[in-house]
């Protein structure tokens, strides 16, 4: 059996769709324009790539787009002073500090000075402590891409046993935290799980979030499972010529493929819902922020 590709690229494209046309509903039924700020500090080439998108497909959609750029040395006090800006900012609905940041700088400082209504990331801890409970939050946009991609291919997830791969505080927990009021069993397996292959095995729900290049190999996989690929690794081909580069996943596509029952590609899959998932964030703040009702078709 050969599994089915899920088309993150071709979701997230309908996604950014149904944004457009809340956006332009908003304008036309409350002259509001929801806008989005992305804060760069220093030159990470990847981080650049990141961000050029996002300003792009904020643009596309009807959004504004704030783009600040700051040098690496900057001072914490000035990116605090940047944030509190932004913060007080009423044509700012969204705020998105770009990670990871420079040595000089205390991400989760950074992170607890975003107003927590314009935390589209879902970083803050009041953010992420509503989703715990399962209180309205602002949900962190990788996992919610995730569980929009999950609910579109397998639709109820009660019961059924999905395990994470992965523990950070950006992928790992609030997908668990997602799963779980889902009604999945769910596991967090880390760097200190015994058996990892067995866990894996476990899985009607497999979602890698690792940072290790193709490291879920196929034979962890069930049979027919749901297979998310959160990873997205830079490695060189030098079959492509000299210093090229390509991008892989957490698991080893080929392998996995031959065995789950969907996978989702890298590139193709999990990112471009990443950003579409940032972009119905803003929205839904902006409405938020106003009074307006929520767009239900935006939400997990
Ligand atoms: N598609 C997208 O939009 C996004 C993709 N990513 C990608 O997702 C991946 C994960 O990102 P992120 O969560 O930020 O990464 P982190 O490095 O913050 O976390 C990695 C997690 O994987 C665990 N881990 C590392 N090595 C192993 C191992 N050998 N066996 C089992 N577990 C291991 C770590 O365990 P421990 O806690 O014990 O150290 C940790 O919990 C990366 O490839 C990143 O590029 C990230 C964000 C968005
Ligand atoms: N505050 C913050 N929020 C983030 O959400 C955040 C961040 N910092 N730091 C970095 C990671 C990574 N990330 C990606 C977003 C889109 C793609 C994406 O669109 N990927 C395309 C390919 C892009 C390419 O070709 O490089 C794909 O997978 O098809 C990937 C990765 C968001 N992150
Ligand atoms: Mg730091």
């Amino acid at each position: 059996m050969t599994a089915e590709i899920i088309d993150g690229k071709a979701f997230a494209a309908g996604l950014r769709a149904q944004v457009g046309e809340e956006v332009a509903a908003l304008k036309a039924r409350h002259g509001l324009k929801p806008g989005l700020a992305v804060v760069l500090v220093g030159e990470d080439p990847a981080s650049q790539v990141y961000v050029r998108n996002k300003a792009r497909q904020t643009v596309e959609v009807g959004m504004a787009s704030f783009e600040h750029r700051l040098d690496v040395a900057t001072p914490q006090a000035e990116l605090l002073a940047l944030v509190e800006r932004l913060n007080r900012d009423p044509e700012v609905h969204g705020i998105l500090v770009q990670l990871p940041l420079p040595d000089q700088i205390d991400t989760a400082k950074v992170l607890d000075a975003i107003d927590p209504a314009k935390d589209v990331d879902g970083f803050h801890v009041i953010n992420a402590g509503l989703l715990a409970t399962g209180q309205k939050a602002m949900v962190p946009c990788t996992p919610l891409g995730c569980y929009m991609l999950l609910k579109e291919r397998i639709g109820d997830l009660s019961g059924l046993e999905a395990v994470v791969v992965g523990r950070s505080n950006i992928v790992g927990k609030p997908m668990a935290q997602l799963l779980l009021q889902a009604n999945c069993t769910v596991t967090v397996a880390h760097s200190r799980t015994r058996d990892l292959p067995g866990v894996c095995r476990r899985a009607d729900i497999l979602v890698a979030a690792v940072g290790r290049p193709e490291m879920v190999r196929g034979d962890w996989v069930k049979p027919g499972a749901t297979v998310i690929d959160v990873g997205i690794n830079r490695i060189p081909a030098p079959e492509r010529g000299e210093g090229k580069h390509r991008l892989v996943g957490d698991v080893a596509f080929e392998e996995a493929r031959e065995v789950a029952g969907a996978i989702t590609p890298v590139p193709g899959g999990v990112g471009p819902m990443t950003i579409a998932c940032l972009l119905a964030n803003t929205v839904t703040a902006a409405c938020r922020a106003h009074g307006v009702d929520e767009p239900k078709a935006l939400a997990a």
